[in-house]
């Protein structure tokens, strides 16, 4: 509240405030904006980083280590823990282990195990290895789309729709992403209308959430603003998620304006690993461990043990020869 001093701030009502001192109208306005955000008390942390994490990594990385990974992760109080990705190893020759990670992995009670399936054989490959949850991956974006899975926009909805319904046939949950939800690697701008697009025939169809994915990283609240605005007109914020990758810095309070938006479902990957192979430039996710600090120092639960996360976080860096993205982990002295 500016200069005001403080007997005065609790002596007098904001009405009465701003009807005596008019000048004083900006300061108090400005600070209800800043104080009055309601955040969620829950927050459901999406784990993506043996997914997202990984899949970009040029050396591969040895299944037994993707599982105890998984592993590791399942006992931190996690609820979701995004395992694989059931697409071409031609595409992604990381990911072509993706059967025997999914089969490997020890399932701990309450926790998903969502893989990605970007067609009907993904989807059938990954439920004959046992998933349990399927996640689409579309694109607000043609050029993207074409790049990452290999046809148009609308060609990947009829894809997605076919997963879609034969998911819903096995009882299969199925969560969307919608990428370059803020900026793409070709294209640049990306109108959130054209996100608000996708995200709504992605629910339309059946996606029980909607993940927005700042794919390369160079949203800023300010875009995040717009680009919610836009979506939340069509889907419900109950159902959407935001998934930041950190390439300018930007993907916490990206993630704080989301939730202040009333988002309460943040993707983010253990040591800040990660990048898209089709999205040149983009860096890390945004790490798990920084996410969590950050809501645990604002009250907001998240059920999930930050050190155990950091133990996690040190492990696959360790096998991946690899200092640790996360600023939490390097300030507690955890880098190689
Ligand atoms: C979608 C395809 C498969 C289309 O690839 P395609 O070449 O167009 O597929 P096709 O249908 O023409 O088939 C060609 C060959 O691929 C095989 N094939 C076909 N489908 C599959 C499958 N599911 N699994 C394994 N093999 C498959 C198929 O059997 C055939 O094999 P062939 O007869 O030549 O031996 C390909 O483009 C692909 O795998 N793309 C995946 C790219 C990827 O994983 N990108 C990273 C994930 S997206 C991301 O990171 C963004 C996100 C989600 O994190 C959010 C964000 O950060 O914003």
């Amino acid at each position: 509240m500016g200069n005001v001093p403080t007997t005065v701030k609790h002596c007098l009502s904001y009405d009465q405030l701003l009807r005596d001192y008019p000048w004083l109208k900006r300061w108090l306005l400005e600070e209800k904006t800043i104080t009055d955000h309601e955040y969620p008390k829950y927050v459901k942390i999406v784990e993506v980083g043996p997914r997202d994490g990984l899949q970009n990594e040029k050396e591969i990385v040895p299944t037994g280590v993707k599982i105890q990974l998984i592993d590791m992760l399942s006992r931190t109080g996690l609820p979701v823990i995004e395992a694989t990705s059931f697409v071409s190893s031609k595409w992604v020759p990381q990911m072509a282990d993706h059967t025997d990670v999914l089969r490997g992995l020890h399932r701990a009670p309450r926790v998903q195990y969502p893989v990605l399936t970007p067609n009907m054989q993904g989807f059938q490959d990954a439920v004959a290895a046992g998933a349990t949850e399927v996640a689409v991956f579309g694109s607000a974006s043609e050029t993207f789309s074409k790049k990452n899975i290999n046809c148009s926009i609308d060609e990947s909805m009829l894809r997605f729709e076919e997963v879609i319904n034969a998911a819903k046939e096995q009882h299969i949950p199925v969560r969307g992403y919608v990428s370059c939800a803020l900026g793409c690697p070709h294209e640049g701008h990306v109108e959130p209308s054209e996100v608000a697009k996708v995200a709504t025939r992605l629910y339309e169809m059946g996606c029980y959430e909607i993940s927005l994915g700042d794919t390369i990283g160079a949203g800023t609240p300010g875009s995040m603003v717009k680009m919610l605005q836009s979506v939340m007109k069509e889907v419900p914020v109950s159902a959407l998620a935001v998934h930041c990758h950190d390439t300018y810095g930007q993907a916490l309070p990206n993630i704080l304006t989301a939730l202040q938006m009333g988002v309460s479902v943040v993707d983010a990957a253990v040591a800040g690993l990660g990048g898209c192979p089709y999205a040149p430039g983009s860096s890390g996710n945004v790490s798990t461990e920084d996410v969590l600090y950050m809501l645990h120092g604002m009250g907001v639960e998240t059920g999930v043990n930050l050190a155990q996360v950091i133990e996690a976080g040190d492990f696959i860096c360790s096998a991946l020869c690899r200092r640790t993205n996360s600023k939490v982990a390097q300030a507690q002295g955890r880098s190689l």
